[in-house]
């Protein structure tokens, strides 16, 4: 479970407002994120993960018992996964702010250019860096990743060098590598922005059939409508939080296109109250 109490960043150098206080409870399993450019979608991803501290306002993390949370998914009957130290659910609430590095743990994130994530020479050492801390034993390390290649049919590329890799499996190793430590909660920032329809469309059926809780920001309109719940972020404030369909026929308003139904239902946003359901 995810929960933004007034949940504020101001830019570090000045008085700019990025995000303008937001409340929210996601305990949907998929929660999709639209809004146009510069609307501040991937500063409320990164509040998820604590890349990005609230300035104001707290960001806190609980596993549900939806989540994995460690202990239940494929990758804990990877071979090694005994020795793992993720491997007990962690009931407790982490504050993004004060328990960064646990918060870390328990919330994986994608970004949109895997370039941005995969720092080491072949896919599976790549996979073994994410399994530093879980897995001690290098033999076992080497193992673990290799069942995690596996379940994301990579295992035929375990030794090629990341640079040879095509976008869509640059963008399926990343994902790889990150859920490879069994996060409870994954967030992807436009994970299929820069893949072709065929690698997002593969990319969106993964993410969307994962067991963990997701939180996806995207352009693609097709693959927020996927979602449980949509929020529609506008000028730094959430401005439409429902259902996918309602929240993208906001999202076209706002956007001066033309409106499909605007009739399903949405929750108003509680710290916006001039912006609530169409
Ligand atoms: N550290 C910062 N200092 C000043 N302004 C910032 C900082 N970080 C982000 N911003 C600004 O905050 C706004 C929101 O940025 P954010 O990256 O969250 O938008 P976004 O909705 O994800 O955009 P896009 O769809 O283009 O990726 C932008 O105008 C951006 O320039």
């Amino acid at each position: 479970m995810i929960e933004l109490r007034s949940a504020t960043v101001t830019a570090p150098e000045g008085p700019v407002t990025i995000l303008h206080p937001v409340s929210l409870t996601l305990t949907e399993r998929r929660v999709s994120i639209i809004g146009a450019n510069g609307s501040g979608k991937s500063t409320l991803a990164r509040l998820v993960n604590g890349l990005v501290e609230p300035s104001a306002g707290q960001v806190v993390i609980t596993a549900s018992a939806a989540s994995n949370g460690g202990g239940t998914s494929e990758a804990d009957a990877a071979p090694g996964a005994a020795e793992a130290s993720a491997g007990a659910p962690d009931p407790r609430p982490l504050d993004t702010r004060r328990d960064g590095a646990a918060v870390r743990r328990r919330v994986g994130f994608v970004f949109t250019d895997p370039a941005a994530q995969l720092i080491m020479p072949t896919a599976i050492e790549d996979v073994m860096l994410s399994l530093r801390r879980t897995h001690r034993d290098k033999r076992a390390r080497r193992e673990a990743a290799l069942a995690a290649l596996d379940r994301f049919g990579l295992a035929q590329l375990a030794d090629r060098s990341v640079h040879t890799l095509s976008g869509g499996q640059k963008q399926l190793l990343a994902i790889a590598s990150v859920l490879a430590t069994d996060p409870a909660i994954l967030v992807a920032d436009e994970p299929t922005t820069l893949l072709d329809l065929r690698n997002a469309r593969m990319i969106g059926d993964l993410l969307m059939s994962l067991p963990q809780q997701l939180v996806v920001v995207t352009h693609d309109l097709e693959l927020s409508a996927r979602a449980d719940r949509t929020l529609v972020v506008d000028e730094g404030r959430v401005a439409f939080d429902g259902a996918p369909a309602a929240a993208i026929a906001h999202y076209r308003e706002l956007s001066g296109a033309p409106a499909a139904s605007s009739a399903a239902a949405g929750r108003p946003s509680p710290d916006d109250p001039a912006r609530e359901r169409p």
